[in-house]
């Protein structure tokens, strides 16, 4: 294991007019990271994921917990523990005034890479910013400012790179293009601790992760066993009188949930459990006005965790 974590806990206390208030932020999260896996965090905004991420990143100290990082104890050896990560803030941490170079160089500097220029060079054409790399950070794109980012956390070449929410606010093809780049880390052999509140990245890329809410990891594995987890298929309906399909529907389902006016009907297999669902609605006089059948997805599994979408909690998915 690269990193595992244990009990890790954070509460912040800020003061407003009516006093000081307190947001327990993390509250007793496990976390055991692979060599060489691309590890998600996923959960909705507030979620926990960036204090966590922080507190394993050694820029905030846990109220409790342990973690051994890459050999090293976080709270007994934090010195040894940052100068084997690359840490990717939510922001980007890159500056406008000075040059992609310049900034990548001065990471070199101060994690005292044997050979600074050549370092920066190597990493800045290993994320295609060679040709841009003498522009100031303002003139960047989106897509070139996260890349300048991922090369100033790698410029050091550690074993472990924390991504926070990295492709939040890129448009597709610039999402897709970091994604390609996130499997490369994995391909070259650097572990990738990385958080998202996008469902299809979470699907996309990790080999492993955590589903957090409020603080606590709510389900843990590989995206297809939470998902097996939970149930195969998911049948949705909308229909006239919902509580009267749910109880006609039960015996046939796994499971069955109603989510507003909408009737999600967990199977094991939809392709051969339609017909047979249909048959019965009908038999019962319920009217149906649309029906779809969908593999489960890991918002599937957050509801089933937590009795809510991720969809539905603002996080876009
Ligand atoms: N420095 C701080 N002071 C006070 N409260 C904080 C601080 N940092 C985080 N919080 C609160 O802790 C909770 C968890 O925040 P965190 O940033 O870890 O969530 P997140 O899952 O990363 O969310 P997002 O997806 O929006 O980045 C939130 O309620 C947040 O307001």
């Amino acid at each position: 294991m690269i990193v595992e974590a244990h009990d890790l806990k954070k509460t912040f206390t800020t003061r407003s007019r009516k006093g000081p208030q307190t947001v327990e932020a993390v509250r007793g999260v496990d976390l055991e990271i692979a060599k060489g896996e691309i590890f998600g965090v996923l959960g909705p905004n507030g979620a926990g994921k960036t204090t966590t991420i922080r507190m394993l990143a050694t820029l905030i100290t846990p109220d409790a917990g342990t973690a051994m990082i890459a050999g090293h104890d976080l709270l007994k050896e934090p010195a040894a523990v940052r100068s084997r990560l690359g840490y990717v803030s939510q922001a980007g941490g890159v500056e406008d005034t000075t040059t992609a170079r310049a900034q990548v160089m001065m990471a070199a500097k101060i994690h005292a890479v044997a050979d600074p220029k050549q370092a920066t060079a190597e990493v800045l054409e290993r994320f295609d910013l060679t040709e841009i790399a003498d522009r100031p950070g303002r003139t960047l794109s989106g897509g070139q400012k996260r890349r300048v980012a991922i090369a100033i956390g790698l410029v050091h070449n550690p074993p472990l790179l924390f991504l926070d929410e990295p492709t939040t606010g890129l448009d597709p093809q610039n999402r897709a293009n970091l994604w390609d780049r996130i499997e490369q880390l994995r391909e070259s052999g650097t572990s990738v601790l990385l958080s998202t509140h996008y469902l299809d990245e979470a699907d996309a890329l990790c080999d492993r992760l955590v589903i957090v809410d409020h603080g606590r990891v709510v389900a843990e594995g590989t995206p297809a066993a939470l998902k097996r987890e939970v149930s195969g298929d998911v049948i949705t309906l909308r229909v006239d009188d919902p509580e009267r399909a749910a109880e006609t529907l039960g015996p046939l389902a796994r499971e069955t949930r109603l989510d507003d006016d909408l009737l999600r009907v967990y199977v094991d297999d939809g392709e051969h459990t339609l017909p047979a669902l249909l048959r019965a609605l009908e038999e019962q006089g319920v009217k149906l006005s649309s029906i779809a059948l969908d593999r489960s997805t890991l918002d599937d599994v957050f509801l089933a965790k937590t009795g809510r979408s991720l969809r539905d909690t603002g996080a876009a998915a």
